[in-house]
């Protein structure tokens, strides 16, 4: 769908990128990892067709979506008369651009409502907008610059599932953040941008180990993130750090007693 070959970027001369291979297929989540100025928002640039590599070449055209790291809200228009404005900008018969604006606003919630004037929205609201304005047209291709960060919990929900059906419906995703156990669980691929070069990182995810006692039996082995499971009187569980909290919940349900949990178990 999308591909970069041997991708440099050069800022005056100094090369941020140097030399990056990245494919994206549709229904791929790609997640890139990467430190404070590695370039991941240069690279994202670049995919999503805004800004020119220095050399290196690009294919693939796909109607894509793209959040910024900072979504620019100074505007005083209203959220919702600058989405219909994009969304006509991008094709869309004004009713159908109005509808669908409308109704990711109101599933992102919105604070304030959909008539806020951008300029009054407060970052994590900016966010939003962001966020539905890429969303609009449908996009083949979806490039979110830590679009995870300034949301509030419940919308970081909301955006977690949004992502998973974009994918399940054939759409590719590629987007950054800082969490490595977050970005390895989301994403379908991962990446570290590490001296202008992307290495590919391999299924490993960060373990721990949760030991309960009593409550009702359960076949433990068989729940998603539980790595390994030993019963010996007690259960000791070794999952993956992204689904602690959820094991952890569904055993108190379960009337389990937890009797420890070591976040340093290890890496698998
Ligand atoms: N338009 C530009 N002109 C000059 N230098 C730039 C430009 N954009 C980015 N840079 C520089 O390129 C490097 C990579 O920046 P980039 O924003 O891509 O990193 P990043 O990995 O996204 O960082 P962060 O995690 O802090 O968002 C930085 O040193 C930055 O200062």
């Amino acid at each position: 769908m999308r591909e970069l070959v041997g991708v440099v970027k050069e800022y005056g001369s100094r090369p941020v990128l140097r030399g990056v291979d990245l494919a994206v297929a549709a229904g791929e989540v790609v997640g890139v990892l990467g430190t404070n100025g590695s370039g991941k928002s240069t690279l994202l640039r670049i995919l999503a067709g805004i800004s020119r590599p220095s050399s290196g070449t690009t294919s693939g055209r796909p109607r894509t979506g793209y959040v910024p790291d900072r979504f620019p809200a100074r505007q005083r228009m209203s959220a919702l008369a600058y989405l219909c404005h994009l969304g006509r900008i991008s094709g869309l018969p004004a009713a159908e651009a109005r509808r669908r604006a409308g109704a990711w606003l109101e599933r992102f919630a919105l604070a304030g409502g959909p008539d806020t004037p951008l300029r009054d929205l407060s970052k994590g609201n900016a966010q939003k907008v962001g966020l539905v304005q890429a969303l609009l047209p449908e996009p083949d291709l979806l490039v979110l610059d830590e679009p995870w960060s300034g949301l509030d919990a419940a919308t970081r929900a909301v955006l977690t599932e949004v992502v998973g059906e974009a994918a399940a419906a054939g759409t590719a995703v590629v987007f950054t953040d800082h969490r490595p156990d977050f970005v390895q669980s989301t994403a379908t691929r991962s990446h570290r941008l590490v001296d202008g070069r992307l290495q590919l990182l391999d299924a490993e995810v960060s373990t721990c180990r949760i030991l309960l006692r009593g409550g009702e039996d359960a076949d433990w082995a068989g729940r998603p993130g539980v790595v390994a499971a030993r019963r010996d009187g007690d259960v000791e569980l070794e999952v993956a750090v992204a689904e602690r909290e959820s094991l952890l919940l569904e055993a108190i349900r379960r009337g389990c007693a937890v009797i420890a949990v070591d976040s340093r178990a290890g890496r698998r």
